[in-house]
């Protein structure tokens, strides 16, 4: 059995702080608050996060974080992606020997356009703590996972070895896990669904149905893996996984931030009433402002991540954004995209 630090106490740390304790690896829960920190340990709940949910006692949680990942094999980062940068600068002050470095979190910088990866990279480049690097990714709302619902994810990595070690330690009957080469496509699949989901959410706000939905869903699919396709990813992952599974999971169900998010946008509130009334991460309103200047600098076109880019940013109306996108110029379907794919294969 592995030791393992889960860090970020939210809705997914814990979530994945069960997992791997139902595993029984000998888990440290990561947070910041003491009072949280107390109740995981000795009242085996986290009331915000995880409503109703009885933890396995062998979790402890604690808001020490040189206690949290002493002896540590396994370093799970997962907080909102907005901290992961100053999360990694703690852990290096208090590291003493290399780790296998976890992450969970979803979304993309917003100015130097980095993924998570990417992020944790760049902040462990100067030590020798980091062993390997592992995202995992896939439709898997925490809520249903803390119910041990069926549920699958992917790990990825660029080596193939580690993404393995990491299915083998967090695989149970609830909880399979897949492993997946492709970095970047997995990880820009699991970032761009969340700017897919809050429009879906936001159309679903304004009062339109289904039809609507598919349309977004499968529009905002293509232009998903466009930029990552631009970006080096393999075009299969986007209908894998943490493309095409998360997407639904997060364009379909009420536990989804983001699409609730969404549709109180729809529904007519302005962006920081919807963020307060939240009060967790919505991932997807930073990664629709970092994915708006990438597609732009790339020169990617991202009709319905631009749209939203309006809504949030510009303070243009829903219902306007909407009549824009359905009123561009006409298109072909398929060859937009199987032209670029081709185009991507010649090079
Ligand atoms: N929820 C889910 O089902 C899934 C989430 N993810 C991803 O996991 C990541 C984390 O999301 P999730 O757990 O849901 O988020 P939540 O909103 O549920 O929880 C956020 C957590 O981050 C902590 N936090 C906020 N700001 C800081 C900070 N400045 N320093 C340290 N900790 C901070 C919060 O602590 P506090 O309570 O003290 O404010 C809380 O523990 C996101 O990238 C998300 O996209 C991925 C898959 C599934
Ligand atoms: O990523 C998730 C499910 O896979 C969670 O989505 P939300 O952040 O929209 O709740």
């Amino acid at each position: 059995m592995a030791k393992v630090a889960v860090i970020g106490a939210g809705s997914w740390g814990t979530a994945l702080a069960l997992v791997l304790a139902d595993n029984e690896h000998e888990v440290k829960l990561w947070g910041r608050r003491q009072e949280q920190m107390d109740e995981v340990t000795h009242k085996h709940t986290n009331h915000k996060y995880l409503p109703n949910i009885t933890l396995p006692p062998s979790i402890e949680g604690t808001v020490d974080l040189k206690k949290a990942i002493t002896g540590a094999e396994f370093i799970v980062l997962v907080t909102p992606t907005k901290v992961i940068r100053e999360m990694v600068q703690q852990l290096i002050k208090v590291m003493e020997k290399e780790a296998v470095i976890i992450h969970a979190s979803k979304g993309i910088e917003p100015g130097t356009h980095k993924r998570v990866s990417e992020m944790i990279s760049e902040e462990f480049e100067q030590t020798n703590f980091m062993k390997d690097l592992i995202v995992l990714s896939g439709p898997s709302h925490a809520e249903e996972v803390a119910l041990r619902q069926p549920t699958t994810v992917t790990a990825s990595s660029l080596n193939i070895n580690a993404a393995e070690q990491v299915q083998d330690l967090f695989m149970n009957h609830h909880f399979r896990v897949y492993t997946n080469a492709d970095l970047i496509g997995v990880e820009i699949g699991g970032s761009l669904k969340n700017i897919i989901g809050l429009v879906c959410g936001l159309t679903n706000g304004l009062g339109y149905g289904d039809n609507t939905k598919a349309a977004i869903m499968t529009r905002g699919l293509a232009e998903m893996a466009r930029l990552g396709i631009k970006l080096g990813a393999n075009p299969m992952t986007f209908s894998g996984l943490s493309g095409l599974g998360d997407l639904i999971v997060t364009c379909t169900s009420v536990h989804s931030r983001n699409w609730r998010a969404g549709q109180m946008i729809g529904q007519g509130l302005v962006l920081d009433e919807v963020l307060d009334k939240m009060g967790m991460v919505v991932e997807g309103v930073r990664t629709t402002k970092a994915t708006h200047e990438l597609a732009t600098k790339l020169n990617v076109e991202m009709p319905i991540t631009n749209a939203l880019y309006k809504v949030l940013f510009e303070q243009v109306n829903p219902k306007e954004a909407a009549e824009l996108l359905m009123g561009r110029l006409k298109k072909h379907e398929v060859e937009e995209v199987s032209n670029y794919l081709l185009t991507e294969i010649d090079q």
